[in-house]
């Protein structure tokens, strides 16, 4: 259903490799919004990847910026914005994302998120020794967080890319129907 006209923002929240960035670009494009994504904000703004920051401000430097550009991003009309894995974790960014647009929780097993991100060094969080089970870990503590933030819950693990984005096309059309 490309071109499909919804009113409102779009927020997707999910644990690293969940598809936030992925799905929420094909997903502005199938609604005509405009999508951003809090990390490349953060990463744009300071002209260092994500990594760097962690290593010179530490992640609560890292907090701090990205809770500033959640709150600016947050003011924008008609987007679709991919959040940092870590942006629920503060109560603040919970209201602002509640406050301003629909919440879509992308959920995926740590096993799923694992083989997605196993390539890709730029998520300090799991350069450590064992990273799928510091991705049990992750999961296990932000679950119940993603989940009281959501207006919607979906289980990426078994779906495409494709897949994701027609079955989000169509939860949010029922959803969208009934406001
Ligand atoms: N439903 C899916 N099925 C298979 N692969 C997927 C799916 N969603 C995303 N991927 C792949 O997983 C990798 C990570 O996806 P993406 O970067 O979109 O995750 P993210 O949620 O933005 O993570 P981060 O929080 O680290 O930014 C990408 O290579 C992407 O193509
Ligand atoms: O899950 C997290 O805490 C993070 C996820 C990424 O999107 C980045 O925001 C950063 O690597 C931290
Ligand atoms: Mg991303």
């Amino acid at each position: 259903m490309p071109g499909m006209k919804m009113p409102g923002n779009f927020y997707l929240v999910g644990l690293m490799g969940a598809g936030k960035t992925t799905v929420g670009r094909a997903l502005a494009r199938a609604t005509g919004k405009t999508f951003y994504d809090s990390d490349h904000e953060i990463e744009e703004r300071t002209g260092v990847k994500i990594p760097i920051i962690f290593e010179i401000e530490g992640e609560a430097g890292f907090r701090l910026r990205e809770k500033e550009t959640i709150a600016e991003l947050c003011t924008k009309q008609d987007i679709v914005l991919g959040t940092g894995g870590g942006a629920i974790l503060d109560p603040a960014n919970r209201a602002e994302l509640r406050k301003h647009g629909f919440v879509i929780y992308l959920n995926a097993s740590p096993e799923e998120l694992y083989q997605r991100t196993a390539h890709d060094k730029n998520r300090p969080l799991l350069q450590t020794a064992d990273p799928l089970q510091r991705l049990r870990e992750l999961h296990a503590i932000r679950d119940p967080l993603y989940r009281a933030t959501a207006d919607l819950i979906v289980d990426t693990s078994k779906q495409s890319v494709q897949g994701m984005l027609s079955l989000l096309l169509k939860e949010l059309e029922h959803a969208h129907r009934k406001s």
